[in-house]
């Protein structure tokens, strides 16, 4: 009698030992799990997100996204979803508002190094946070110097060390001094640029010269051998036809309009689609790919365009939420705000442009987030010939393209392929661009039906909200979360305390 109470005592004693020290290492791993993680606002490496919109490659669907170690590990319908749960995993219910893969915005500039005074990794990254862009490609130009060499490339990497708080990848300038040098090109595709850029008109940027046609077909047949796109800023000067007259008041948007007609577009563009058939299957240059930027004619320029990809061309075009959301006729007096180029053209292009991207005809958007300092905007003098062009909109893409859409009937999943799926495949991004398994978990959380103003009042991270033609809008579509390689990078209005982005580099 007395051994069995013995034994019973000792047993007790030994599951509480057990349980002890469970406990004892249960709160050390999450202790472990709490503490170092300055990347992220969210302090595990494995957890759910449930919302009752997710937009996923098969349609919207009400369910949950394990995440784990950075990556989507399951996507579940809410069907199957107490079945799979697993207890002590954390659960972030994020009710009704939308869970979308991330956005990727191919085409800002955040001018560093060297002209970080304009823009610069830190601010330029968490504005694209803040706006629920989870990975963004540098241009190559604005930048001091301009990236279009390895060496050129490394200072762009070096600047972007623990300063991106999303990831980064870049596009390298094809300029005339390493178009026809194979070698360069080479060496500076080696490096890592997930493909190249060039001008076929002055870029306002002195170290990036504009190309011709033979830069362009040279650089063409080297971009085959990598399978990386070529990304064309297509506008060719022309003689104008600007009859002189009182009415040419550079303060006036009509007088820059007609200094860049659709026939610069046009003109540019029909050069270039001559040798895209060199892009063909069987064609010379078979593998690369000619991506045309910030389209804003949408009448034949366009119409060229459908025109190539109908015969088997490899060729895509962007469009920018600036030429969906404004119109040259509503543009006031002297605010320079809104110059840009091409210029954003008058409300029956823009109907058009609405027109092409519900059909599909454009294939996605990117923000061309240009900035410069203030003074060089001549907000003052207002003089649309000499300001600098480029749109600030960073921060605004996803609710502007949601706001101005809503009309067309734009649908969630619409704004997932232009804004991820398209762009993550021209960048080469295979690891992104859906919320699906085994993709990276970049997802950006949103509540379409929630408007706000773009005043005084509203938080905005880019370097220079006084410049932003956006300012004073209302919009509708607010970012609640956003998510980098599972690391919650952005929510409640708060950035993680630590960059950690990661730089995106071909391989
Ligand atoms: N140097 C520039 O940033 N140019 C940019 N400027 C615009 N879009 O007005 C561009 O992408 O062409
Ligand atoms: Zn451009
Ligand atoms: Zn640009």
């Amino acid at each position: 009698m007395e051994r069995t109470l013995l034994q019973w005592r000792l047993l007790s004693l030994l599951a509480l030992i057990v349980a002890l020290f469970s406990l004892f290492f249960a709160s050390r791993s999450f202790q472990q799990e709490t503490q170092g993680n300055t990347c992220s606002l969210l302090p595990h490496d494995h957890f759910w997100i449930s919302s009752k919109r997710i937009v996923t490659p098969d349609g919207l669907i009400s369910g949950s996204v394990e995440v784990k170690g950075g990556i989507i590990v399951s996507v579940v319908k809410e069907a199957d979803w107490y079945k799979s749960q697993r207890s002590r995993v954390k659960v972030i219910d994020y009710g009704e508002a939308v869970l979308m893969p991330g956005l990727i915005d191919v085409h800002a500039h955040l001018d560093d190094p060297g002209r970080s005074e304009w823009e610069g990794f830190p601010s330029g990254t968490k504005a694209a946070a803040a706006g629920g862009i989870t990975t963004l490609v540098d241009m190559p130009l604005n930048s001091c110097p301009s990236t279009v060499s390895p060496e050129t490339l490394k200072l762009k990497i070096e600047a972007a060390k623990n300063r991106i708080h999303v990831d980064v990848g870049f596009w390298g300038g094809l300029v005339p001094d390493n178009a026809l040098n194979s070698s360069a090109l080479e060496s500076l595709l080696d490096a890592g640029v997930l493909g190249l850029k060039s001008f076929m008109c002055p870029s306002g940027i002195n170290d990036f010269p504009m190309t011709n046609i033979t830069h362009i077909e040279e650089g063409l047949s080297v971009l085959a051998k990598y399978k990386r796109p070529l990304l064309v800023h297509a506008e060719v000067e022309k003689d104008l036809e600007i009859e002189d007259g009182s009415d040419n008041d550079p303060r006036s948007y009509l007088t820059y309009l007609k200094t860049r007609p659709t026939s610069w577009e046009e003109g540019a563009i029909r050069n270039l689609l001559s040798v895209t058939k060199n892009t063909r299957i069987g064609g010379s240059a078979e593998g690369a790919h000619v991506h045309i930027v910030h389209l804003s004619d949408a009448s034949s320029s366009l119409d060229m365009i459908k025109e190539a990809k109908g015969k088997g061309d490899s060729v895509t075009v962007e469009t920018c939420p600036h030429y969906l959301a404004f119109s040259s006729e509503e543009i006031p007096k002297g605010d320079t705000r809104f110059k840009c180029s091409p210029p954003i053209r008058d409300s029956a292009n823009r109907e058009k442009l609405w027109e092409a991207m519900m059909e599909g005809d454009i294939d996605m958007l990117s923000s061309d987030h240009s900035p410069t300092k203030p003074e060089l905007k001549l907000m003052s003098d207002g003089n649309f010939l000499k300001a600098w062009g480029g749109i600030s909109s960073l921060q605004f893409v996803l609710p502007v393209t949601w706001s101005y859409g809503k009309k067309y009937g734009v649908t969630l999943e619409q704004v997932a392929s232009w804004w991820s799926d398209r762009p993550s495949k021209l960048a080469g991004l295979h690891s992104k661009g859906a919320i699906t398994v085994g993709k990276h978990a970049d997802i950006v959380i949103w509540e379409p039906e929630v408007e706000f103003d773009l005043d005084e009042d509203h938080p905005i991270h880019f370097k220079h909200p006084s410049i932003s033609a956006y300012l004073g809008r209302r919009l509708s579509g607010k970012v609640v979360s956003t998510f980098v390689r599972g690391n919650l990078v952005f929510g409640e209005g708060k950035h993680a305390s630590d960059a950690c982005g990661s730089l995106q580099l071909a391989t």
